[in-house]
């Protein structure tokens, strides 16, 4: 028997999984979210069913215990399946971490530096390493990376126009993020279509509350959308995406609101959220149906910006052999997969209605059998990810 923990902390909730890895089946998986505020809400799943909790969690440390408790409470018992590790998804890994690491002081004291270029998620991903180490001090902890897939980025995909030596002093390059969800899913769609990982190439839309899009060539990513932060590219649940630097320097200099505030606004008041006021896809999607003008507005810049970046990474590739579209809301939202391809024809990409519209889960086929460009619609798995990079450390 070897189970392996994963926890995968975002800023304000975590997510975690047991799995067997000699089968690779998932023994209990869980959610706790909204931690900090006055609400607070935990899910724990296992083969029996699921049980739900409201409570007030206070940090990252205590919705750990919540999860050890549902652990107790409901099974499975974590003394008759010990884990052999704990995987930890750490968001920001800088040119420091280019591969899963087992975690150590020095480790740590890394993470906590890379906090200022991810200050949403490494404080976050650092208290569940800690909560974790406490509770299972003997066995290996294992640091798995966002950043990491995108280390194949050349120079001309990485740089900043800006100057040189400043740059490099203050570590100013594009990383990229969510890169163990677009390994994971540019090596499951090559799988899918039944062609060699080294000679196909891929668009990965990530679509979830942050989302990326990233272009894989031959298994290796060479463009992803998110920069130096998690802030840039597409338009997310609460965060912008790309917008032009002066803005920043015309909003400070015309409301005196500082560079912290302006940090926020473009962080957790911006993207879907600052022009619908929903920041979650479903509400968006339900007020923009509804007749809601804004929603509507918004659904429409969400799409512009989806189709941008789906235009420019074919370019970069040359070629096109799969469009994968996944989490929260790629995985869910039929109308968001239709509206970014539409009118794509010109590139080889046709959408089927029906097949668009299946309610069905698991790995599929959306586009026409007459579709040049398979599009795909993949559920990410970052904690089986997570898992196995963190079995093949130890
Ligand atoms: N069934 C669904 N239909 C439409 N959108 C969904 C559905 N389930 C989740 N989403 C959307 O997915 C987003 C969250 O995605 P997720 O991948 O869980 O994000 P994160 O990991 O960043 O928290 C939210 O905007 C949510 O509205
Ligand atoms: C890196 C990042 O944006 O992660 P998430 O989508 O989980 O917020
Ligand atoms: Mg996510």
């Amino acid at each position: 028997m070897s189970a392996i923990l994963v926890v995968n902390s975002g800023s304000s909730s975590f997510k975690y999984q047991l799995i067997e890895m000699t089968t690779e089946e998932v023994l209990a998986s869980g959610l706790v979210e909204r931690i900090g505020d006055e609400t607070g809400h935990s899910k724990h799943s296992n083969g029996q069913g699921s049980t739900e909790l409201d409570l007030p969690i206070r940090d990252h440390s205590q919705g750990f215990q919540v999860m050890l408790e549902a652990f107790r409470a409901n099974g499975p018992s974590l003394d008759e399946h010990p884990p052999v590790a704990v995987g930890h998804r750490v968001v920001h890994g800088g040119k420091r971490f280019f591969e899963a690491t087992v975690v150590t002081e020095l480790v740590k004291i890394n993470i906590q530096d890379l906090a200022e270029l991810a200050p949403l998620h490494n404080p976050a991903n650092l208290q569940g390493i800690e909560a974790a180490q406490k509770a299972f001090p003997a066995v290996p902890h294992v640091a798995v990376f966002d950043t990491a897939f995108h280390s194949t980025l050349s120079p001309a995909a990485y740089t900043y126009a800006i100057d040189k030596e400043l740059a490099e002093r203050h570590r100013v390059r594009r990383y990229g993020f969510h890169g163990t969800s677009h390994k994971f899913v540019s090596e499951a769609a090559a799988e899918f279509l039944g062609r060699p990982l080294g000679d196909t190439k891929t668009i990965v839309l990530h679509l979830g509350n942050g989302a990326s899009a990233c272009a894989v060539s031959d298994g290796k990513s060479v463009e992803t959308s998110m920069g130096m932060t998690p802030l840039e590219g597409l338009v997310m649940g609460t965060r912008s995406g790309d917008l032009d630097p002066a803005v920043l320097f015309h909003l400070h200099r015309k409301t005196g609101q500082s560079f912290d505030d302006l940090d926020t606004l473009l962080n957790r008041g911006s993207g879907i959220l600052g022009l619908s006021g929903h920041g979650d896809m479903r509400d968006m999607v339900a007020a923009a149906n509804a007749g809601d003008v804004d929603s509507q507005a918004a659904l429409d810049v969400y799409l512009h910006r989806l189709k941008q970046y789906v235009g420019a990474y074919a370019a970069h590739l040359g070629r096109l052999d799969a469009i994968v579209f996944t989490a929260g809301v790629g995985e869910n939202t039929p109308l968001i997969r239709a509206g970014a391809l539409e009118g794509l024809g010109i590139l080889g990409i046709e959408i089927d209605e029906e097949r668009n519209a299946s309610p069905e889960r698991g790995p599929r086929l959306i586009s026409t059998d007459a579709s040049r460009v398979a599009v795909l619609v993949i559920p990410t798995n970052e904690e089986l990810e997570i898992a196995r990079q963190t079995l093949a450390v130890i």
